[in-house]
């Protein structure tokens, strides 16, 4: 395995932030830690970085041990939330900064692997520019490059996108996507953000309390959730008793009709929300009431609050 990490425990006095953390990382995939505020996702990620030593446990890298190995001496960057760029060096020096610590190249191939690097990440033309100048989609690239120059074998990205807004999130994660593929570089990426991590990983480690709670494919998380927690924090769900079994329902498979179907309920709920419509529809199930909630496209809007209909589950997951 590429990166190991086994059994790993991080206490801060008697408080556990990391609980038992296992992860087999396979080369070139992208992992998004994924969880609550105060789920351990930083502290795991320091601990990977090399800035934090974890209690117990181990971390390989290409079967070495590389638990206890300083920052600067074990082959893994972090790209950090505010950037950590250098306000008194331009683009091209904030790039050039980590090559120039590690002595390796010469001017030129230093020069030109800089160069290289701020044109995958779409930035050449501003190497001149002070950091203080650019916008924070800007910072975030020249961030990235920062880190990627130093041909890290494994790179960590912590909540790299919050201090973007919305649309500006959405393209840069695809860009980093894009990178990341194109140079296969193995990533970790730390994220509250559950559309984001959906998006973005090849798997998802879904933590709480310090704890892995799920680790799959995006897909896997979406349609198999292990439990409640992971199947209300990955979306939206409806949790019911039938014929005593516990399962859930995705919103996006109820069903909605006025003909004859399993199930019955009045709408009680109607949320317009452009490409799709939230219908909160009151049942009973078990002989108690619940609340289905139900969504559909926009172009199957029919229903109106105080109508009776009816429903089926297109797909179910028992828990
Ligand atoms: N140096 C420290 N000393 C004591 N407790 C700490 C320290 N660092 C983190 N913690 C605690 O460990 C827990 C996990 O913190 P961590 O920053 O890893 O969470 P997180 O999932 O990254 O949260 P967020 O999404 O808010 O950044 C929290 O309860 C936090 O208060």
């Amino acid at each position: 395995m590429y990166l190991n990490i086994q059994n790993v425990t991080k206490e801060f006095d008697k408080f556990e932030a990391v609980k038992n953390f296992s992860l087999e990382v396979k080369e070139g995939e992208l992992i998004s830690l994924l969880g609550p505020s105060g789920c351990g996702k930083t502290t795991m990620l320091r601990m990977i970085g090399g800035f934090l030593n974890p209690s117990k446990g181990f971390i390989y890298l290409e079967n070495k041990d590389i638990t206890k190995t300083p920052p600067e001496k074990r082959p893994v960057s972090t790209v950090f939330q505010n950037y950590a760029l250098f306000p008194h060096l331009n683009v091209l020096e904030n790039v050039l900064y980590g090559l120039k610590n590690k002595k390796i190249l010469s001017k030129k191939a230093m020069l030109e692997k800089a160069i290289k690097m701020l044109d995958i990440v779409g930035m050449t033309e501003y190497k001149s520019r002070s950091v203080s100048e650019l916008s924070g989609g800007q910072q975030q690239r020249v961030a990235l490059a920062r880190s990627l120059v130093l041909g890290p074998k494994v790179l960590l990205m912590d909540e790299p996108l919050s201090n973007l807004d919305a649309k500006l999130r959405v393209k840069m994660r695809e860009e980093i996507k894009k990178i990341q593929r194109e140079l296969k570089i193995t990533m970790i990426f730390v994220t509250h953000d559950q559309e984001e991590a959906i998006s973005i990983s090849d798997k998802i480690v879904v933590m709480n309390e310090g704890k892995v709670i799920q680790i799959g494919a995006p897909k896997e998380i979406y349609e198999k959730p292990e439990n409640i927690f992971v199947a209300n924090f990955i979306g939206r769900a409806n949790t019911l008793i039938i014929k005593g079994e516990k399962i859930i329902v995705r919103p996006e498979n109820v069903q909605l009709s006025f003909q004859e179907k399993s199930y019955k309920g009045e709408i009680i709920e109607k949320n317009y929300l452009g490409f799709f419509t939230t219908y909160g529809i009151k049942s009973f199930f078990d002989e108690k009431e619940h609340i289905i909630y139900s969504d559909l496209l926009g172009s199957e809007n029919e229903f109106e609050i105080k109508d009776e209909v009816f429903f089926d589950f297109k797909s179910i997951h028992y828990l």
